[in-house]
């Protein structure tokens, strides 16, 4: 009996060794250059242990595979084969020109999820098309214009607090200064709820807010996202998520009835979605709640993260402060010393100082699509397998000593007009390319260029003696840094 359990076990664990090595043999057969993966996390770290962070795994990918003179290469995530991107044709004949083999993210929802789950980011094939098509005209620069004042009015607060904290002589905490600010933009553009973040730090919004910002580590994301089954046990697992998802739900329907009742008009997503729906009457409350909850879950936490890896940039090199508070101050005075939303348009040097924040610190790292149908690699013998996970690793394409020399120097001049017109166009992608670009690109510069306009014509920002400039990142699923940003500020005078 004992001899029988030995060799019961012995076979059970040979099978699984040889059923781990075949699935990892996967790349080897099917011929596509490959990094070795290590039983049984794959390429991936050891989530019980991890030593980096899955934004700098990939990027480390990404360089390996590059070193190699590849122009993509195989990763397998646990034992989920993936295929990385290198070269940026592949990758802009991926995203783009051959985007309807590569339509999807992958993420699998499961139909009894609340209807909240079911909103863009998360659609694909014509569901997705309808939806984006529906919504497209939402996000124009004349739609974005329209609520310009809604944004100016959740400045003064983030002003104020900060004067306060000024004449008291205390440090900023940036990151939960920039939360407060995105919160209440958030609130008010997505729900029209006026969240005074400032004075209310508990409030639902600025709660779940920080739920987002401390967010699940990507590993446990991405394997509940990519994983049926890993998806219905984690969330089940997530009662936050539920309530987040029960709050968020709740706040857009009682406000729509409110607003539908009372005739009310204001100038927010609210209404443009109202206005959706006016125009074609087949959109559904379910969904029209479930877009505004995308809007707080895409927004939220990447503006207030580029926010304060700007500031945080800034800090440490004063010369490029003070040239974006000019920049910022000519235009103002062209425009008799208001900020306007055509005044914030001509910011070139702004813009340049925005676009190298996004260079050096993407909020989304990685871009991830779902290969749905066989695709023959142009020039190659190689097929895509249906079902296969593509990625493109921002990160690592942003970081690139190829394409930006001196890669973690901050410096916006690589966006002037020469440089960038010497570039390939996917060598920068922070909001990605093709017909799944961030929908909510032009708001979130907007909303980032009225903060800082705010900011830095009121204050001069030098970092916390306690704070080095090489920090570290954390383990969510957007970029950010681990620890907070320590700034001491002074006031400008008049
Ligand atoms: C600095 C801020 C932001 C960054 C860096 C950013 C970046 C991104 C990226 C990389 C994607 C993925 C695109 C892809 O898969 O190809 C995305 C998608 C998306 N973003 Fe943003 N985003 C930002 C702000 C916003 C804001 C403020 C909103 C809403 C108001 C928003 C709404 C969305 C939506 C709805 C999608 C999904 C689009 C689709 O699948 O069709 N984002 N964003």
């Amino acid at each position: 009996m004992f001899t029988e359990i030995i060799f019961g076990l012995v076979s059970l664990a040979l099978s699984v060794v040889i059923y781990l090595k075949w699935k990892f043999s996967y790349w080897q057969r099917r011929k596509v250059p490959y990094l070795d993966p290590a039983i049984p996390w794959g390429t991936d770290e050891n989530p019980f242990d991890p030593k980096r962070t899955f934004h700098d795994t990939i990027k480390d990918n990404y360089d390996e595979l590059k070193r190699k003179g590849h122009k993509f290469g195989g990763l397998y995530l646990g034992t989920r084969p993936a295929l990385l991107l290198v070269d940026l044709d592949v990758t802009k004949k991926i995203i783009n020109k051959d985007f309807q083999f590569f339509s999807g993210h992958g993420l699998y929802v499961s139909k009894n999820r609340p209807a909240l789950f079911h909103n863009l980011f998360s659609m694909d094939g014509q569901e997705w098309k309808n939806s984006r098509t529906q919504l497209t005209p939402t996000f124009t620069s004349g739609k974005m214009k329209t609520m310009f004042p809604t944004i100016l009015n959740c400045v003064s607060p983030m002003v104020n607090h900060i004067n306060g904290l000024d004449r008291e002589g205390k440090v900023l905490n940036i990151k939960e200064i920039v939360a407060c600010y995105s919160t209440d933009v958030i609130g008010s553009c997505g729900f029209g709820v006026e969240c005074n973040s400032f004075e209310k730090p508990d409030a639902e919004f600025r709660k779940y807010g920080k739920l987002m910002l401390g967010g699940a580590p990507p590993n446990l994301t991405l394997k509940m996202l990519f994983h049926k089954c890993l998806m219905e046990f984690g969330l089940k697992k997530h009662n936050s998520i539920e309530a987040m998802m029960n709050f968020f739900d709740g706040t857009f329907k009682s406000i729509f009835k409110y607003r539908q009742e009372n005739e009310v008009k204001r100038n927010d997503f609210v209404e443009l979605l109202m206005e959706m729906q006016r125009k074609d009457p087949s959109v559904t409350v379910d969904q029209m709640a479930a877009h505004s909850f995308m809007i707080f879950l895409a927004g939220f936490e990447t503006s207030a993260t580029t926010l304060t890896f700007c500031l945080f940039e800034l800090a440490f090199n004063r010369d490029i402060q003070q040239k974006a508070r000019e920049d910022i101050k000519n235009v103002m005075n062209k425009h008799n010393g208001q900020l306007t939303y055509d005044g914030i348009m001509e910011m070139k040097y702004l813009q340049m100082v925005i676009d190298e924040t996004l260079r050096k610190h993407p909020p989304g790292t990685v871009l991830n699509r779902l290969c749905n149908t066989d695709y023959k690699i142009e020039d190659t013998d190689i097929v895509i397998e249906k079902d296969t996970l593509v990625l493109v690793s921002v990160l690592g394409i942003h970081r690139d000593p190829e394409l930006y020399p001196n890669p973690e120097k901050f410096d916006p001049e690589r966006f002037n007009e020469e440089n960038k017109a010497g570039r390939h166009q996917y060598a920068y992608v922070p909001f990605s390319e093709g017909p799944r670009l961030c929908i909510g690109m032009r708001f979130a510069v907007m909303q980032i260029k009225i903060a800082l306009s705010y900011l830095l014509t009121n204050f001069e920002f030098t970092p916390d003696p306690s704070m080095p400039y090489k920090m570290t990142y954390t383990n969510s699923v957007t970029l950010g840094f681990k620890d907070n940003v320590l700034l001491n500020v002074k006031r400008l005078s008049e």
